[in-house]
């Protein structure tokens, strides 16, 4: 047999309807259509071809994503895309480039901080291309401490005016995307200065570029921050380093929904808090959770396809060898990966409806939601992408030496990955923020009932007494079961680091000292966020034959593969005992036995096209080692049997005379 009948044995094996596993994917028959639609546009079209990119050098690479974002823009106003669909058809384009910042980041901001009038002025020449902006943030010296930010804007009451400026070599706008090349204005953040007084860090639009010639406007210096890792990825993108050399821009271009200053040079806050200002962190964050699964499905797909495919050991007879898939540590490594994304499928979903919610609520000046959604955003943001930077990782190794080479699609998934980790807020920082909130609540306890996702902690006293009742493995495939031993941990070491900070001479000092364990504090309470946000979603109408089932397996495996994971944590605590976690890892093994028939098709199940993928390991096809052979004969090496440098630099070794002591 061959890998293309190895995957269609494997499809034919499918103990659920996959057409519409992959709609409860995609989150609606709505969603599915736009994707579904989207990614075979890119698919089909030459201009967004992936496969030449590791070959090209840094201007090539740069310029190759630029015509292919002038081409997306085009095929925007051709075709009469809505936003949505805009948003697909960037994403199949799979190609870090300006327009992330520009959509991800710039019309959010304009959007979320500025005023009625100045997204009235703003927001539809940047939603029309007739402005590109980035949002420049980050500096050479801070990037997580914001209120260390050391750019200036100063007001001028003279000429109503603010001056932009760069004090020192670490006040430089370092990393924000298409600034370098690119870019015709951005939000640049700064201390704003009012007679001498600081007034905290605000966004000011800054025009960089002449609208005419492109060339830096006066004063502004403009530059690449250099090549990245990973050698096609993120170096298609220009990040870049800006100074400032006292440029002026009008009072009016200050971003002024969360505070304002007159023409008079009076400082003014709105009745809104001062944190909206970072509100475009948290929609970003929000949507790098949904990026997260998709990456994580992306590389599962190849993992598991490849790995019904490749075979070692395990041959009687001279019959076939072993698919490694059915191998149970192969299993052990990958069915949690595939529990993963679909978990992070779901709690992304989940995340948007809060998001959406908080910002109605905004709307109506109601911020009474918005520690908790910034607790939810950065947490599950920290949670995701760690996961997912790990799991790529994992099925890289998961495909042998295979997954080493660049035609497996893996290593320059990894290489566009990973930056998530430390993009948006660093992981362990955005913890830390998650352990701001849960030491809050806890404290609060006495006087206030949690709510929403922290909710489960007003039952902390409860918690920390009751023993799990488990007794059996099949015990463990009840939800409120599962659910209970993730509250009960979590309550616990959010509690225990609270008494022990009690024991310190301030607050601030013993948040210093404790921070490892509330960082852990902070993971086991997004977990239990997430498993829940996956049990609720089966107690919704799932259609499809046998959909539902596969999804309660996987929800299963990744309940208990956390619980295995952590169980130093949940023995630690004393919520269970080394039988019980025994026992719940009995039932993972018998829950991986229940994914094993439907691997493929729960892979499959993501819609993903071969464009996409961009791997030879992880074709739909499964026709993996001819395509391999052919992509390794591609290469620019493959061009002559005698390379160039052969007859300058290894024949004349071959070829020296060599004394009779060197034999
Ligand atoms: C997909 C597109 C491509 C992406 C390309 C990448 C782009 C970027 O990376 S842009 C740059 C992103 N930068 C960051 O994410 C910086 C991370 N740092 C921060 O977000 C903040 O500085 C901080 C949260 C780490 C700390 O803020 P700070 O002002 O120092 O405040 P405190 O710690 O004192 O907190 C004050 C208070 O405010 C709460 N809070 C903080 N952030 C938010 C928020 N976004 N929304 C709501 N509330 C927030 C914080 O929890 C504190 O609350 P209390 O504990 O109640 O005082
Ligand atoms: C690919 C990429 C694209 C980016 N794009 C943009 C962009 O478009 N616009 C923009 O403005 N920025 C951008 N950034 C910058 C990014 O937002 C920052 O790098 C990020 O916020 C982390 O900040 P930092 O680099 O200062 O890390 P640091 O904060 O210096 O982190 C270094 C280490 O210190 C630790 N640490 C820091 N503070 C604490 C603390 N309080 N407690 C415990 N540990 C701590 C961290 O955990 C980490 O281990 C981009 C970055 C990358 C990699």
């Amino acid at each position: 047999m061959e890998g293309v009948d190895y995957l269609r044995d494997e499809r034919s094996k499918a103990q659920f309807d996959v057409e519409t596993m992959k709609v409860a994917w995609a989150g609606s028959p709505e969603a599915f259509l736009v994707c579904d639609r989207m990614a075979k546009l890119v698919a089909n079209d030459p201009v967004f071809e992936k496969f030449s990119k590791p070959m090209l050098g840094r201007k090539e690479l740069f310029k190759n994503t630029l015509r292919k974002t002038a081409h997306a823009w085009k095929l925007v106003n051709d075709l009469h895309l809505t936003e949505e669909e805009a948003k697909w058809l960037r994403h199949y384009i799979d190609e870090p480039s300006y327009t992330d910042l520009q959509w991800e980041m710039f019309v959010p901001a304009l959007e979320g901080q500025g005023t009625e009038e100045q997204k009235k002025k703003w927001v539809p020449l940047a939603k029309t291309m007739q402005i590109i902006g980035t949002y420049a943030q980050t500096e050479l010296g801070h990037g997580s401490n914001v209120q260390g930010l050391e750019t200036t804007a100063t007001f001028d009451r003279q000429s109503d005016e603010f001056v932009i400026h760069s004090p020192t070599l670490t006040s430089s706008k370092w990393w924000p995307g298409g600034l370098a090349k690119v870019t015709t204005h951005a939000i640049v953040y700064a201390r704003l200065i009012i007679d001498g007084h600081f007034y905290g860090v605000h966004g000011f639009i800054v025009q960089l570029r002449s609208l005419e010639d492109h060339s830096p406007l006066p004063g502004i210096t403009l530059g690449d921050i250099g090549m990245k890792f990973g050698h096609g990825t993120y170096n298609t993108m220009d990040n870049g380093v800006a100074r400032f050399d006292r440029v002026r821009i009008p009072r009016d271009q200050m971003l002024m929904r969360v505070s304002q200053v007159t023409k008079e040079g009076k400082y003014m806050k709105s009745n809104v808090p001062r944190q909206l200002g970072y509100a475009t962190m948290v929609s970003v964050r929000q949507t790098i959770v949904s990026d997260a699964s998709k990456a994580l499905s992306r590389a599962v797909c190849i993992a598991t396809r490849y790995s019904a495919i490749r075979r070692q050991f395990g041959s009687r007879d001279g019959g076939p060898e072993t698919q490694v898939l059915d191998y149970k540590t192969q299993q052990s490594r990958l069915f949690p990966l595939v529990a993963s994304a679909f978990a992070f499928r779901f709690a992304s979903d989940w995340l948007k409806l809060l998001y959406t919610d908080v910002k109605q609520r905004l709307e109506v000046n109601d911020f009474s939601t918005l520690p908790e959604v910034h607790a939810c955003t950065a947490g599950f943001k920290s949670l995701t992408t760690a996961a997912t930077a790990e799991g790529i990782e994992e099925c890289r190794k998961l495909c042998g030496g295979h997954g080493y080479l660049i035609s497996s699609g893996l290593p320059e998934l990894f290489a566009f990955y990973v930056p998530a980790c430390t993009y948006e807020g660093e992981n362990v920082v955005m913890l830390l923020q998650v352990a701001r909130f849960l030491v809050k609540t806890v404290s609060d306890l006495g006087n206030k009932q949690p709510v929403g996702t922290a909710a489960y902690l007003g039952r902390a006293s409860l918690l920390v007494q009751k023993n799990c009742v488990v007794q059996t493995a099949e015990d463990w495939l009840n939800p409120i079961a599962i659910l209970e031993a993730f509250e009960a941990r979590a309550a616990r070491m959010a509690v225990g680091c609270c008494q022990r900070l009690a024991e310190f001479k301030s607050p601030e000092e013993g948040f210093a000292e404790l921070s490892s364990d509330l960082a852990e504090a902070s993971l086991a309470h997004c977990q239990v966020i997430v498993v829940s946000t996956f049990i609720r979603r089966l107690q919704q109408d799932i259609p499809g034959r046998g959909v539902k089932q596969a999804l309660e397996v996987l929800c299963n495996v990744y309940a208990l593969f956390l619980l295995h994971k952590h169980q130093g944590d949940f023995l630690a605590t004393g919520y269970l005992t080394p039988k019980q976690a025994s026992l719940a890892n009995d039932q993972l093994r018998t829950l991986y036995s229940k994914v094993r028939p439907n691997a493929i098709a729960l892979v499959d199940s993501f819609n993903h096209t071969d464009h996409y993928l961009s791997s030879v390991l992880g074709r739909y096809d499964g026709n993996v080692y001819p395509k391999l052979y052919e992509a390794a004969l591609k290469d620019p090496l493959n061009d002559s049997d005698i390379a160039d440098g052969i007859h300058q630099y290894v024949q004349p070794i071959l070829k020296q005379k060599l004394h009779s002591s060197k034999l």
